[in-house]
């Protein structure tokens, strides 16, 4: 048995903004194997810039769903090429950008569970099987309409968060649904069925329809996150019988079924193989850390995000309070902060020549609170707060329209990390002794980086070796699901290795990036800047 345990392997994928990702574990949960497929270069005939589409009224924001399905294609051929063994494969899991939605046209259903393994995914989908094909996705804020309509509806920005977690927002799946509904009547009517980007990606791998899971479900203003069902008010205000659409969710550890039949034969997974329910790739992420109480994730990927496992639910007019992915009966709390990487790549492509290297070497250069030189970047419609436009202030507080390059470098690093502290604080979060920041995501590689966050924070930040949790979330989520149901020894292997936050959570080497306080450093930027930026970022508008 205990060879067994070893032979298996557990697949994590994750469907994020800017590429697919795979992370393989082995039964001692080591990273076996890792590989992606990135859309922008990989896949140039959709076309897309960073992954998505921007429209001309410059709100709506959209990626080709069969853009998404070649992906999974190339990514598996992928494997193959590097002779990965997909019959040792005992459970897969996965995650997506949250908030994202696929439009099933009707049959579509027997089309994926019918499908031929001499042909690639993408020859059999393309044609017939989706209504929609540009996919809303989470940067869109084309929905302005629907979300005021749906506050009025429920009684209220502060009451519909009480409900669903959140007010209305823009990107959140049940205001897309009103606006295409509104729109685009043909193409809604021709739907059969409503997936998230994560359950879309479960649906390819089951050969039918995925259930949405609580976790992710949260992000829609749709799911009452008490009573994990579909709130009556949120769907009649927004669709008539969307219910029938969305199917029932589930909780996130769901084993959903074997992989289908294509699969087997294509690919050579083993007909035992299981598929656990997909969820948000926040709440994967969530699942690949070990959070402990105290402790904040700081996720630098497209957006940056801040998220904290919490018990008990108070949802606020600013953040999302989602249903947790590792136990669903908990909560964990989500800050999103729409100008994240793609904003940092834009200042480095214009300040420091596109090099990493040199954008690295201005922050080293540069002293902690910038000589007073602020700034805030939000090149497109920022989420928290909504605020657009770039603004610069000098050590006077006064606006100047442009610093030097190496000053626009820290002005922008300590602006946005300054930004994710202070409404983390909104949200009633505090920064204690023995605080640890936990990185991730794509820009968590740079020490650089991380050193603002750690002084801004004023708390030692710790990474994973992989800078990517999310990836290593499903597949943890991947063996927890099948060690509930079919193996008890991987659970004892597991809790070898657990956290007491949560069962799924493996010690995953944190590498103590830097210990000690810089107290006299960072009441300069705390106070005098801190209080600028509370002085100068508009608003929410509740
Ligand atoms: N050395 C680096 N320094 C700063 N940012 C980096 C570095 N390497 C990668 N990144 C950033 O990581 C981002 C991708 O992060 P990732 O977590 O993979 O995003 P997503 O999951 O949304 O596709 C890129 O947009 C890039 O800006
Ligand atoms: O909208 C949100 C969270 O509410 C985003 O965080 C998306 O989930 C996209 O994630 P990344 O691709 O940036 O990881």
């Amino acid at each position: 048995l205990m060879a067994a345990a070893q032979d298996s392997l557990y697949l994590g994928f994750d469907f994020s903004t800017q590429q697919l990702k795979v992370v393989a574990i082995d039964g001692d949960l080591n990273v076996v194997h890792q590989n992606h497929v990135l859309f922008d270069s990989e896949l140039p005939e959709f076309r897309t810039q960073g992954g998505v589409q921007l429209h001309a009224d410059r709100l709506t924001v959209t990626s080709p769903v069969l853009m998404w399905v070649k992906a999974l294609d190339l990514l598996l051929d992928k494997m193959r090429r590097a002779e990965f063994d997909f019959s040792r494969v005992r459970a897969l899991s996965g995650s997506g950008q949250q908030h994202g939605s696929v439009y099933w046209r009707r049959g579509a259903s027997e089309t994926l569970n019918q499908l031929d393994p001499d042909q690639s995914l993408y020859q059999q989908l393309q044609v017939c099987v989706f209504s929609v094909l540009d996919s809303p996705v989470w940067m869109d804020s084309s929905s302005s309409q629907q979300c005021q309509d749906l506050q009025a509806a429920a009684g209220g920005a502060l009451r519909l968060a009480e409900i669903t977690g959140s007010r209305a927002y823009e990107r959140f799946t049940g205001n897309q649904i009103a606006k295409l509904r509104q729109n685009r009547l043909e193409e809604f009517q021709d739907t059969e069925r409503i997936s998230l980007v994560s359950s879309f990606a479960a649906s390819l791998f089951l050969g039918g329809y995925a259930a949405i899971d609580y976790s992710d479900g949260s992000g829609m203003n749709l799911l009452d996150i008490r009573s994990r069902t579909w709130s009556e008010i949120c769907l009649e205000a927004t669709a008539p019988h969307l219910d029938r659409l969305l199917g029932a969710p589930l909780p996130p550890t769901s084993v959903l079924g074997p992989v289908s039949s294509y699969f087997v034969r294509r690919c050579g997974f083993s007909e035992s193989c299981r598929v656990v329910a997909f969820t948000g790739d926040n709440p994967a992420s969530l699942a690949g850390m070990r959070l402990q109480q105290g402790d904040i994730a700081v996720s630098l990927g497209t957006s940056d995000t801040v998220f904290l496992w919490i018990q008990q639910p108070r949802p606020a007019l600013e953040g999302h309070v989602f249903c947790n992915p590792v136990d669903w009966q908990e909560y964990m709390a989500l800050l999103c902060f729409k100008n994240g990487s793609l904003t940092r790549e834009r200042v480095r492509n214009e300040c420091t020549g596109g090099s990493w290297e040199v954008f690295s070497a201005a922050l080293r250069e540069t002293p902690l609170g910038n000589n007073g030189n602020i700034g805030f970047y939000f090149d497109t419609m920022e989420i928290t707060p909504p605020a657009v436009g770039v603004h610069r202030f000098d050590s006077d507080d006064t606006e100047v329209s442009s610093v030097s390059p190496q000053v626009e470098v820290r002005a922008l690093v300590e602006g946005q990390f300054l930004s994710r502290r202070l409404h983390a604080e909104r949200l009633g979060y505090s920064i204690i002794p023995g605080t640890r920041v936990l990185a991730t995501g794509g820009a968590s590689s740079n020490k650089e980086i991380l050193q603002v966050l750690s002084d801004v924070f004023n708390a030692p930040v710790y990474t994973i070796d992989l800078s990517n949790s999310t990836c290593l979330g499903s597949a943890y989520r991947a063996l927890h699901g099948n060690t509930l149901t079919v193996l008890p020894l991987i659970l004892l292997i597991l809790q070898q290795y657990c956290s007491s936050a949560s069962v799924l959570i493996i010690s995953p080497d944190y590498c103590d990036l830097k210990k000690g306080k810089k107290e006299n450093l960072v009441k300069e930027v705390k106070e005098k800047r801190w209080n600028k930026e509370k002085k100068r970022a508009p608003e929410a508008d509740p």
